[in-house]
């Protein structure tokens, strides 16, 4: 067995992802499994600006149990990549030193360890978005090795599109069935197993659903004139003091600062319509310089086929119970009701569930539905083809799967160059060839030599 190790270093958490494949197979499809994932304790690289050798100590533990899992005489074979996602990327263009001494923190600390260190790099948002479209559609098998020596086998086999929603960005990423392309940044080219896929991808910073949530009670204070809000996207007795620094620290929400107040009041008052309409505003759909867009005028082909919706998109839908709900007015009644409970009740009903998480998914629910029919269009007509999904076939779907697969040259630009039969019909077509040989050789012999010889014995 072969193993990889990806750190996938979020805005709120790092992830460390260790993955195995048989070594012979290593260029087949679906082979790759992931054995371990770890979640390292406290919150993302990104936070540790203020006291960066922190950065690097915090990944000690899961690091560790990476060690504990893969056999020790494959350690130093084993390659690790880190890749930084949005939270990187907003520190990065706050302050681009900052986030390089995180980086390098982070580095000095996974050299320690005895695997093939292969880097850290913040990754970009189309490649976040890329990534996790190859990770599913590789994990779905939908990469079909098919060869040419066989005319009549299936060439073709759908791709399915991917909606990661993170905390400080998300990305929609298909294969459109139109050829308009006005947009060449938002597509990319790969060509896997000998078929070319022209794949749409756009990553939209500060629309994950902790960003958006800044941005948009950040709006709401600039609106309201006033840091003391009530709050529709809140159950409804939620009372909540946020810090100024908390919501005004990100490049995502700086420019609203207005007020020299550090706290900012907020009250909720548990109406999903008002909700919705409140976040309405977040997706300017009024501009658009091409033939169609999403919204904030980034062009979008028309969307195409089924979608694997992962990450917040699942944690959130998940929780409402709505994952395998196909009918969107039944989503959205699920979504008033659950906003319309008193913050004390939906307490009592789910006590184990993280304050943080809970008091939000009010909000993070309107959101995902606001961003999906609003912002990328979906109706009720296409939201059945949306699956809110956490793991396929045992591995968690997440962009590290596809960043490994690229960085190892795990899925080969052509097909490996089978031979046109497999070892088994080979071995069957050589022994029907000499027994055929061998019953021409014997009646060639009973034709013209063992006649005579009877022939012979008569006389
Ligand atoms: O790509 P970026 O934006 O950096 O995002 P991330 O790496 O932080 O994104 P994750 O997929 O780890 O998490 C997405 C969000 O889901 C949140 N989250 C994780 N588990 C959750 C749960 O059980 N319920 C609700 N939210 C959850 C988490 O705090 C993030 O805001």
């Amino acid at each position: 067995m072969k193993y990889g190790i990806v750190l996938d270093a979020g805005s709120s958490h790092t992830s460390v992802y260790v993955y195995n494949w048989p070594a012979e197979k290593e260029n087949d499809t679906g082979v790759v499994q992931q054995v371990e994932v770890c979640k390292v304790d406290g919150p993302g690289i990104s936070s540790y600006s203020k006291d960066v050798e922190k950065a690097g100590l915090s990944l000690q533990d899961c690091m560790n149990t990476a060690k504990q899992v893969i056999p020790k005489k494959e350690h130093r074979d084993t390659p690790v990549y880190l890749g930084a996602t949005a939270g990187m990327r907003l520190l990065s263009l706050d302050n681009n030193k900052i986030a390089d001494k995180v980086l390098l923190s982070v580095e000095k600390s996974l050299r320690l360890y005895p695997f093939d260190f292969q880097g850290c790099r913040i990754i970009t948002g189309q490649e976040e978005g890329a990534y996790g479209w190859i990770s599913i559609n590789y994990m779905l098998g939908n990469f079909k090795q098919s060869s040419s020596w066989m005319p009549f086998q299936q060439t073709s086999t759908e791709t399915s599109g991917a909606l990661d929603l993170g905390g400080a960005s998300t990305q929609i990423t298909f294969e459109p069935t139109d050829s308009i392309n006005e947009s060449p940044e938002n597509f990319m080219l790969f060509r896997l197993y000998g078929k070319t896929y022209n794949v749409y991808t756009h990553s939209f910073l500060c629309y994950g659903k902790d960003q958006a949530l800044r941005l948009r009670l950040a709006n709401d204070v600039k609106n309201a004139g006033s840091t003391n809000l009530q709050n529709p996207c809140f159950n409804p007795g939620y009372v909540k003091n946020m810090s100024a620094v908390d919501l005004y620290g990100s490049p995502c929400t700086a420019k609203y600062k207005l007020f020299s107040s550090s706290f900012i009041l907020i009250t909720g008052t548990g109406d999903y319509h008002q909700c919705q309409q409140n976040l309405q505003d977040m997706f300017n759909k009024t501009e658009c310089p091409y033939s169609r867009c999403s919204f904030n005028r980034i062009f979008q082909p028309e969307l195409s086929g089924n979608f694997g919706a992962f990450s917040a998109f699942y944690f959130v839908m998940n929780f409402l119970n709505l994952t395998s709900e196909k009918d969107l007015s039944k989503v959205k009644e699920t979504l008033k009701e659950f906003c319309s409970e008193s913050w004390q009740q939906v307490k009592e009903k789910f006590p184990d569930i993280k304050e943080k998480y809970l008091s939000e998914y009010c909000f993070s629910g309107t959101y995902i539905l606001t961003l999906l029919e609003m912002g990328y269009g979906f109706t009720s007509e296409n939201w059945g083809n949306i699956n809110f999904l956490r793991k396929i076939k045992g591995s968690d779907a997440a962009w590290t799967l596809g960043y490994m697969l690229n960085l190892t040259n795990m899925i080969p630009a052509e097909l490996p160059s089978s031979p046109p039969l497999s070892h088994a019909s080979y071995v069957g077509l050589m022994v029907l060839f000499s027994f055929l040989l061998a019953s021409v050789v014997f009646i060639g012999w009973l034709y013209f030599w063992k006649p005579r010889c009877l022939q012979k014995g008569i006389i």
